[in-house]
């Protein structure tokens, strides 16, 4: 059997097994999908076949339909690359073929995948297989008939769930649903599947095609209501993203007029959205995250990632605690140590209350939250560190301590141990300074709170090891982290790149603009809250510390405003202490607080960089632009010193560090939309204006210049001061 492509073998008991081979998963393409039709019509035509199986080679039915189509398509503008399949492919060829198609499914079924295997007459699935329709993750609607099969095999509440929530359940559910048939090991899937399909050639078993069954879908009155609520519910939760609402209309046109009425508005809205913006920018990023995980010289030069079973973890704040939930999550054993035991007790109680906050929220069972604290022990010395494969500090940002501790690591843990730091800022440079271990220190920056958020940045130095970094990356990828790997500078990529962001507010301020405006401009934008509530949460002590770092390391573009000092001289520190720019009361959003407008206003008279001393006029869009053009101005240093290796990583990083909205494909993805003369002219004008802060960036001037993307690769050789 050749390696992609379809592939048919008719056996003595006249069942024809079709087979999808593309690996690594079995995406479907327009070619094997004709070829697919072909290999049907064959079976179809030959006497000596009863009944046909169809199957997904190397344990894996089918990922479902190629995203980079999704791509190509808005692109070119040609739709003959996008699916356009549903009748004759899934009704005209599988669902009304004269002879039983069972559909043998196992390791995965997404997207058309499952499609496909809905349209066949029955499914036999080997245990654990995951079956979901993932495309509203990607801006689009099921193409291949999802939409109106699902809700006629699981019915419409269920089938709304999996489609809103794009989440795969596994096929014990889904026998408990009836979206399977039945359930065969994997070495049973095959046999099982031809006695099935012969058992519905013989009339043994029922011949059901899923398009027109009505039994699932209830009374139309209940259909409706469960429809109606959905759409509040993703009107609310949801109102950047027309597939949503899309979807529920075309599951709805099918319960009004029937199945094939469905399956035409699903072809007809399925190919609007694929030109959307939201599926370019969702497509991008799906490819863009994988991308990150390929680092030339490190996972191409068949080095072997080392198993990382026990780690120790120093400091056992928000950080620490946040780090050592996820890694005993993930069946790591965690050595946790404090400087005695009232501060252990809280690091405990801390990551206690983590897991149960995952078990209440349903993200972990019960079960494995008992088993991951099993998993957790705390120590005040450093006895369990010498065999641990892996050590990460994460004691407050003071340069002495961290280097003590470095220093003393080296001491006490194995030669090969890996030493991580998770540092935000410091230099890791300084961090091992005092020691012989550069090669192995490396730094493994999480984002708070570590057991919720995605992304991680492995920091290299040029001393690293290889074997270290493909190490971290592997842990990383362990513990369902997303890992970036990038340079060693202050900041490092993402918060290197939003350190204006957060400057930025404060220069509106100052020059009159109101704060809620200015927090209210970036809601709309997509992020989940504004700059200032993001002050908030972390306090203004953590703000003003950054800010030194920054202002000591890119002094040419840093505002350096009075706000936080003032803020802090008064007893405010945001959330943690009541005092914020907001007021946080239990059970309602955030309420502006006027109480600060006072300094605020004390601010603006010790800066006087009003013009005329007047309030400046801006649009909406001007402030968003003043917020996210001086980003993006950083993000071209950073890829100009190339800290990361492409500027996808940025939009990854972003999205997943920043929660910097998906649909909008990222900060560097967004500014190319935006278009780079256009931010180039912007920040050029407000630096004449308004000083060095918006000054832009070689690089971006270069590109503007040249009517070069942002985004587009350096054409020349890698720079003398390149981060990797
Ligand atoms: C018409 C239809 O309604 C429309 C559709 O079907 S849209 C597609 C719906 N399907 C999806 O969303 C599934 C997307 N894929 C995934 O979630 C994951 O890849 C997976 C769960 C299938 C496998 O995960 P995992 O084993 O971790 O492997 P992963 O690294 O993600 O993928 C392996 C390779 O397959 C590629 N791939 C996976 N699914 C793909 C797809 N649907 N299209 C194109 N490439 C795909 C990945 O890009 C990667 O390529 P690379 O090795 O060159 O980087």
């Amino acid at each position: 059997m050749g390696v992609t492509g379809v592939f048919m073998e008719v056996g003595n008991d006249g069942v024809a097994v079709i087979t999808i081979s593309n690996p690594p998963v079995n995406v479907l393409t327009v070619a094997i999908i004709a070829v697919l039709k072909e290999k049907f019509s064959k079976a179809t035509r030959r006497s000596d076949v009863k009944a046909i199986v169809l199957t997904g080679k190397g344990g894996r039915f089918s990922g479902g339909f190629d995203i980079s189509a999704f791509q190509k398509v808005p692109k070119s503008g040609d739709v003959s690359d996008s699916p356009n399949e549903s009748f004759d492919l899934i009704v005209n060829t599988i669902e009304d073929c004269k002879k039983p198609v069972v559909a043998a499914v196992e390791g995965l079924a997404l997207g058309g995948g499952l499609e496909l295997a809905m349209g066949c007459h029955a499914r036999i699935a080997a245990p654990k297989t995951q079956l979901g329709l993932p495309e509203l993750t990607l801006g689009v609607i099921p193409g291949l008939g999802g939409t109106q099969r699902l809700p006629r095999l699981v019915g419409v509440s269920k089938a709304v769930e999996m489609l809103l929530f794009s989440k795969p359940i596994m096929s014990e559910e889904g026998k408990f649903q009836g979206l399977i048939d039945d359930i065969a090991s994997s070495e049973e899937l095959l046999r099982t599947s031809r006695l099935w399909a012969l058992g519905v050639a013989e009339r043994r078993k029922p011949w059901v095609r899923s398009l027109h069954r009505r039994d699932k879908i209830g009374s139309l009155s209940e259909a409706q209501g469960l429809l109606r609520n959905a759409r509040e519910q993703a009107r609310r939760t949801a109102p950047n993203m027309p597939q949503q609402l899309a979807c529920l209309d075309v599951v709805e046109e099918g319960i009004l007029h029937g199945g094939y009425a469905g399956l035409l508005k699903e072809a007809t809205v399925a190919k609007e959205l694929v030109l959307s913006n939201t599926s370019k920018a969702l497509a991008h990023l799906f490819f863009a995250q994988r991308n990150a995980a390929k680092v030339p010289n490190i996972t191409d030069v068949g080095l072997k990632p080392r198993h990382v079973k026990k780690v120790a973890i120093i400091g056992g704040g928000i950080m620490g605690s946040g780090i050592a939930t996820v890694l005993i999550l993930s069946n790591i054993s965690v050595f946790l140590k404090e400087i005695d035991s009232e501060y252990l007790l809280k690091a405990m109680k801390t990551i206690e209350a983590n897991i149960q906050g995952l078990v209440t929220r349903g993200k972990v069972t019960q079960d494995k939250g008992r088993k991951a604290l099993s998993m957790l022990k705390g120590v005040s010395d450093y006895s369990e560190f010498k065999d641990v494969d892996m050590v990460i500090e994460a004691v407050i940002e003071d340069v002495p301590l961290k280097q003590k501790i470095f220093t003393e690591l080296e001491k006490v843990c194995s030669s090969c141990c890996i030493l991580a730091t998770n540092t935000s800022t410091i230099d890791l440079k300084v961090v091992g300074e005092k020691t012989n271990s550069q090669d192995r220190i490396i730094g493994a920056h999480f984002f708070s709170p570590a057991h919720v958020m995605p992304l991680l940045e492995v920091v290299r130095t040029e001393k690293n090891s290889p074997q270290v970094i493909l190490d971290l990356l592997t842990v990383g990828k362990i513990i369902k982290k997303v890992p970036i790997v990038v340079g060693n500078c202050t900041g490092f990529a993402v918060n290197r790149t939003f350190f204006p962001y957060m400057q930025g507010p404060h220069l509106l301020v100052n020059l009159g603009v109101d704060l809620f405006r200015i927090d209210r401009v970036i809601r709309n934008f997509g992020l989940p809250i504004g700059p200032f509530q993001l002050q908030d949460l972390g306090g203004y002590r953590l703000g003003l510390a950054a800010g030194k770092e920054f202002a000591n390391a890119f002094p040419d573009r840093t505002f350096r405003s009075p706000l936080t000092e003032l803020l802090l001289k008064n007893g405010r520190n945001g959330k943690s202490n009541g005092k914020g720019f907001y007021i946080y009361e239990k059970g309602s959003r955030p309420k502006p607080d006027p109480s600060v407008l006072p300094i605020i206003e004390e601010s603006r008279q010790l800066m006087n960089i009003m013009p005329g001393g007047k309030p400046i006029s801006v649009t909406d869009k001007e402030i968003l632009e003043m917020l996210l053009f001086p980003a993006v101005n950083e993000a071209c240093h950073v890829l100009d010193e190339c800290v990361v290796a492409r500027a996808s990583d940025l939009d990854v990083a972003s999205v997943l560090g920043m929660s910097f909205p998906s649909y909008r494909g990222g900060i560097m993805f967004w500014a190319d939309t935006v278009g780079s003369n256009h931010i180039y002219t912007s920040l050029k004008r407000w630096s004449e204006m308004y000083g060095s802060f918006f000054k832009p960036s070689r690089f971006l001037e270069e590109r503007a210049v040249k009517g070069m993307p942002l985004s587009a690769p350096a054409t020349s050789s890698p720079k003398s001061n390149s981060k990797l």
